[in-house]
């Protein structure tokens, strides 16, 4: 599903963020990535949804090779891998059901499909009923999950999660994070950045280890 190849980023600064990463994410597998403040994680989701280029490697998404596909084809490539973000980056002017169905418009998706779509996807993540409220009414753990729906609407291959319960206690962190074993179940494939690790222990599910830019032993 997610591969890479020996990947390497260097930023502009001169700070090498990750060196000699070679990973495999087999489709339907979840795993937990793990590792210190700085230890690279975000720069290797960053990498994955070509946010950002390695300076070195090959990252490849099915047949596809990211570091290689051109400007314009990477919207298609943001539409199969949903992502999620700490600070969840909602409109806060708009309603849940319009965060969530933006994401529809942009792919352009069918008009008259796209409130059912939506509504499925917010009862799937347990927001039923809060459609036409605005984020900021939420709380912080109803937040997460309307942009959990966000990412999840384009029905995406892969869902990248970078520290999506940073700002949670640790009964809505682990709710989201059983919300995401739940998709895993279903068939995602799911990736999830996080400094808590009681969450690969709790879920029994695999980490992989950043240090210093590089694979822990
Ligand atoms: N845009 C950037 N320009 C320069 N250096 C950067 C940039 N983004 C990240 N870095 C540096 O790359 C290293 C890895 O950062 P990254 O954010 O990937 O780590 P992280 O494991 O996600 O950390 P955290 O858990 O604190 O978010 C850090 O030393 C960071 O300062």
């Amino acid at each position: 599903m997610l591969r890479l190849d020996r990947v390497s980023k260097r930023y502009a600064q001169g700070h090498t963020a990750l060196q000699g990463i070679s990973l495999e994410l087999e489709p339907g597998s979840m795993h937990f990535l793990t590792g210190h403040s700085g230890a690279g994680k975000s720069t290797l989701l960053k990498l994955a949804t070509a946010m950002e280029r390695p300076s070195g490697g090959r990252i490849f998404f099915g047949d596809q090779e990211i570091t290689r596909i051109p400007r314009r084809r990477v919207p298609h490539l943001r539409r199969a891998i949903g992502t999620v973000f700490q600070d969840h980056k909602l409109l806060y002017d708009r309603t849940v059901h319009e965060n969530v169905a933006l994401a529809l418009r942009v792919a352009n998706f069918p008009r008259n499909r796209i409130h059912g779509r939506v509504q499925a996807v917010l009862t799937k993540v347990g927001l039923e009923g809060h459609q036409n409220k605005l984020p900021i009414t939420l709380s912080g753990g109803e937040q997460q999950r309307v942009a959990i729906a966000r990412a999840l609407v384009n029905k995406p291959d892969l869902l990248l999660a970078d520290e999506p319960t940073g700002n949670l206690d640790q009964e809505l962190a682990d709710e989201i994070m059983d919300l995401f074993y739940e998709f895993h179940q279903f068939g995602m494939t799911v990736l999830v950045a996080t400094h808590d690790l009681t969450q690969p222990n709790r879920l029994d599910l695999p980490q992989i280890r950043l240090q210093q830019g590089q694979m822990a032993a």
